[in-house]
């Protein structure tokens, strides 16, 4: 009987002795889950709805909320929906015992940033040099899953995140997908972490002896004046080698140089690549 109905024979009983009582409306307790990616509301432009669905699909199929315990949360923007998937998953009752456990190591501060607003647990990597899994963007991807990486800065800490990982996951929206080599849709050159004493040394042996058309100190710009300073306070230099034949010796090359810290290639690392597309569909390259 609707409540309505009860007011009705409550008015007609009036005189006679019946009780009427009010029925208890309950509001149903409605329980977080883990939205469905194909029940996502699109977001204002077809690139982070791509960027989205491959950080969502990567979490989905990689992450093993069961046994996993120390995450890998990179950095960049297509990231940022990585660590808003494990926040989902934090929230959600039947994973959060797990997830409440996890560690999420950094690649960086604003990747440190990611997984404290995001409610997860940050840890550094000295106390947890084991990872199990680690997840992050990329500026190119090549047909063999070689990757440039550095366009934002932090490609020390990357490197040294994803290779202490276990498995080690790439996402990126399809435009990072090269039609073969590194070098062909990306280029801004190839970031190369230095100590900064050290900069003009690296940059004339790369021009000298590694034939790099071109090597640029990257600069703050409008945020900052002056040359960028990493979060391990080092400096970035840009190297355009144009397209790259063999990314493995070219880092091995640029690595053996004093005063370079890390390469922006990374070789033999990523286990697969998620690539979202404009229409929300996503295609994963697997080594
Ligand atoms: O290497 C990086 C930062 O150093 C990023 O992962 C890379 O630049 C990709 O960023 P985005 O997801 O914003 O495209």
């Amino acid at each position: 009987m609707v409540h309505r109905e009860y007011h009705k024979l409550a008015s007609l009983c009036k005189g006679v002795r019946y009780t009427v009582r009010q029925p208890v409306f309950r509001p149903r307790r409605m329980c977080y889950s883990v939205p469905k990616i194909e029940e996502l509301a699109p977001l204002g432009s077809v690139i982070e709805n791509a960027k989205r669905a491959a950080a969502y699909r990567a979490v989905d199929e990689n992450l093993d909320v069961f046994s996993h315990k120390v995450i890998g949360v990179g950095s960049g923007s297509t990231v940022v929906y990585v660590a808003e998937r494990l926040g989902q998953y934090l929230k959600d009752a039947r994973f959060k015992d797990y997830v409440s456990k996890f560690t999420c190591i950094a690649t960086g501060f604003q990747s440190q940033q990611l997984i404290i607003d995001n409610g997860l647990n940050y840890g550094v990597i000295e106390q947890n040099p084991n990872i199990d899994i680690a997840f992050d963007g990329a500026d190119e991807v090549d047909h063999q899953l070689q990757l440039i990486k550095g366009g934002g800065a932090c490609l020390f800490q990357e490197k040294l995140v994803s290779t202490s990982a276990e498995k080690f996951i790439v996402v990126a929206d399809s435009s990072k997908r090269s039609p073969k080599l590194l070098g062909v849709n990306w280029r801004q050159g190839v970031p190369i972490e230095v100590a900064p004493p050290a900069y003009v040394k690296v940059k004339n042996e790369l021009l000298s002896q590694l034939n790099a058309a071109s090597v640029v100190l990257r600069q703050g710009g409008k945020a900052k004046a002056g040359p960028i300073v990493t979060d391990n306070n080092n400096f970035i230099l840009d190297a355009d080698f144009g397209q790259i034949e063999n990314p493995k010796e070219l880092h091995d090359k640029i690595k053996a140089m004093v005063g370079v810290v890390e390469t922006g290639l990374f070789i033999d690392n990523a286990a697969k690549v998620y690539f979202g597309n404009s229409d929300g569909t996503v295609e994963v390259m697997v080594k």
